[in-house]
């Protein structure tokens, strides 16, 4: 029954007696999380879900079900909505994709399945100094458990290996979407090898080489606590050995039988539609919006309760703007009647910059390049088929690294100190830049303070190493190279940007690099990188460098020596770094902040139960109400204690799928 079309959708909308309650803009993370929720929760409630893309059943697409083709959906457009910035000026005037996924399921269609988890002061900080009722850990990790099947497979690996906790006790176990940890790839090698590698796993061996710098490692990294070097638990299934997404979790299951739920695919939301009640006060009772096929827009009205916008971080605020709510100069400028004024709609647009630095290694080393082989590529077909083993089924997920400033300062031998000291001066001249209103002024000075207090704690994460056994940017397709990179993210950056509605479309600023300190974050950062990858045993298994290829030009173990004899030659390898910044920074696609959950003095646009401010029956409950999370990891974890420790504002530092979840199981109605 759900999947319908127009003419019965619109049918619903016109019924007298039983039209919509709730009306879902956007069948995505969040989105079908609220639908599976209120349809299942009252049969009595009529709901309804409009996306803008398709719907993909079960095996109609390797690219959504094999884990392992991960990447392979960023080039369709039916997929990937692929959001351009505009030329960022930090970047060589580069426009910057940010990929959005596209289709029921939204973004869990086409990310990368890696599962990261908030901590336990962040969510309590969402209350106790944003002031936003009910949301705190203990609400916020039953609404996490309440969406997860954590299954836990056995590893039959040696002993000193990498071996995931097996507590369950912080996750759920009956959810609708499955995490494992799937069989590891590249294989365990309990032997020596003839090069005298103790492993030819290269993310294991990179997670090593982290722990020679001092970087501790973290074997339950879901349970609050994140510092240091870990192997992520995945969104995969192992029955099937497929993706499992918000799509075969939320909605699948009750597709034949829900009689109360009506979806309608490919058919783009355009704006709201209000009514004044008799207290003046605009409420949301429909939607525009344009079919496919159609060349006219379509109106769907007569929505009794709330319509809730969850399309994501970049369209939700897009959709505010062109329904009147917004900064009224921005609207002014559209041509669009100022229905509510809330000058934070679009801005403070947060999102994760990343850098990779990538080698050739020796051809013993297994990685993602033997999928262009065509004698591997049938290999790992055929171990997926028959075991879903292997390189297909896996996602990105090979080993992740959180790392606070004092520990980056430290391994790549620069000075904390003085970056912070120039720091508060900086921010102050980058905000008075902005030109902001009075009220997200406000709002920028509150998060800028918390963000410069936690860069002295040695217990924040400021930057996220991720170890991928391949090169995703410059891929060799002849199958022959073997390839390992490091990248690294800006977990909170300083940079903001903002996306507004536009005469001719929207328009996105990413802010990318924007604020002087996320380059200063990345030099150091790519440092302690080079420094990893010259550290034995790893240094004896790299041929090249092959991104940025200009180290091959210095001696980059003399530029690394901490003397004072060498100074030229480390500002070489500076000035190599800081072009390799500016020419390939790429965004991660976790945008966050373009409608805060935050006061309305401080330009934020939704109140704790993600109700608009100043109209009635509209929410959002998407990832645009994020940015002033704190810190995912306010935990330290070593071997054998978990301290507890301050937390930080402003984005989450790690992978966003889960808070998407954890936002769509927390709407109350
Ligand atoms: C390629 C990629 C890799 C990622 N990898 C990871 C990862 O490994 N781990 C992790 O934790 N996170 C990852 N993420 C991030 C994570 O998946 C997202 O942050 C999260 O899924 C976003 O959820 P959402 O509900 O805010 O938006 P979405 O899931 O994107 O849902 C928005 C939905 O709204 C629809 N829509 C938009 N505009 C309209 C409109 N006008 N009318 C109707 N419908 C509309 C869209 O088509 C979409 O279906 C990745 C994201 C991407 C894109």
């Amino acid at each position: 029954m759900p999947i319908v079309s127009l003419d019965v959708f619109s049918a619903v909308a016109s019924r007298k007696d039983k039209p919509f309650d709730y009306l879902i803009i956007g069948g995505g993370t969040s989105g079908l999380v609220i639908a599976n929720r209120l349809a299942q929760h009252d049969s009595n409630v009529i709901v309804g879900v409009i996306e803008a893309g398709s719907y993909y059943p079960p095996g109609t697409s390797d690219f959504i079900d094999v884990p392992g083709l991960f990447g392979h959906s960023l080039g369709d457009s039916s997929l990937n909505w692929a959001v351009e910035t505009e030329p960022v000026q930090g970047a060589h005037n580069r426009k910057v994709m940010i990929a959005r996924g596209r289709g029921l399921g939204g973004s869990t269609l086409i990310n990368f399945m890696t599962h990261t988890r908030p901590a336990k002061g962040e969510y309590d900080a969402l209350e106790s100094t944003f002031k936003n009722q009910g949301w705190n850990w203990d609400s916020l990790l039953e609404c996490m458990k309440k969406g997860e099947h954590f299954i836990v497979q056995k590893e039959d690996v040696p002993t000193g290996s990498f071996v995931h906790s097996r507590d369950l006790s912080f996750h759920g176990t009956q959810g609708p979407i499955v995490y494992s940890n799937p069989p590891r790839w590249p294989p365990h090698s309990t032997t020596v090898d003839s090069i005298g590698q103790p492993t030819l796993n290269l993310p294991e061996l990179g997670m090593e080489m982290m722990g020679k710098h001092g970087i501790p490692e973290n074997p339950s990294p879901t349970n609050g606590n994140i510092i240091g070097y870990a192997k992520p638990f995945m969104a995969i299934d192992p029955t099937s050995g497929n993706r499992s997404s918000a799509a075969s979790g939320y909605l699948e299951p009750i597709l034949e039988t829900a009689v109360n739920l009506y979806v309608l695919t490919d058919a783009l939301v355009t704006r709201v539609l209000f009514d004044r009640l008799r207290n003046g006060l605009p409420k949301a009772v429909g939607i525009e919006l344009r079919v496919e096929g159609l060349d006219k827009l379509v109106e769907i009205r007569n929505v009794r309760c709330d319509i809730i916008l969850a399309a994501g971080a970049l369209q939700t605020p897009v959709i505010l703007e062109s329904s009147g709510i917004g900064d009224p100069e921005i609207l002014k400028q559209c041509g669009i009647e100022c229905v509510v004024g809330l000058p934070g709609v679009g801005n403070n647009l947060q999102n994760h910059p990343a850098v990779h630095v990538a080698v050739e290694v020796d051809s013993k080393f297994p990685s993602l390049d033997m999928m262009f082989d065509p004698v591997e590529k049938e290999k790992q077909e055929k171990l997926y088929r028959e075991k879903k083993e292997g390189l297909l089924a896996t996602g990105l997920g090979f080993g992740v690294c959180f790392v606070p400033l004092h520990d980056i300062s430290r391994i790549s031998k620069t000075s904390s100190k003085e970056f912070i000291a120039k720091l508060k001066d900086e921010t102050e001249k980058y905000i008075d830049l902005m030109h902001l209103s009075k009220e997200v002024r406000q709002g920028y000075d509150k998060q800028y303070q918390l963000q410069l207090d936690q860069l002295n704690d040695p217990d924040q994460a400021h930057i996220e190493f991720l170890i991928i056994p391949g090169e995703l940017e410059h891929p060799d397709f002849t199958g022959k190279r073997r390839t390992m990179t490091f990248s690294a993210i800006i977990t909170h950056p300083f940079s903001r940007g903002s996306i507004h509605h536009h005469l001719n479309g929207s328009k996105i600023d990413g802010g990318f690099l924007s604020h002087p300190a996320d380059r200063t974050l990345f030099l150091n950062a790519l440092v302690c990188i080079i420094r990893f990858f010259r550290t034995e045993p790893l240094k004896n298994a790299i041929k090249t460098w092959i991104y940025p290829i200009d180290l091959s030009t210095i001696d980059v173990d003399e530029a690394l020596r901490d003397t004072d004899d060498n100074v030229e030659l480390r500002n070489q390898l500076e000035r190599i770094l800081d072009e390799h910044i500016s020419k390939n920074m790429v965004a991660m696609f976790h945008p966050v902040g373009t409608a805060a959950m935050m006061a309305r003095e401080e330009g934020g646009v939704v109140d704790e139960e993600l109700k608009v401010y100043g109209v009635e029956g509209l929410r959002v409950a998407d990832l645009s109400v994020l940015p002033l999370v704190r810190s995912l990891f306010n935990f330290y974890l070593t071997k054998n204690a978990v301290h507890e420790h301050r937390f930080s504002p402003q984005h989450v530092a790690g992978h966003t799928v889960s808070v998407a979840f954890a936002i769509g199981e927390k709407v109350c109605f």
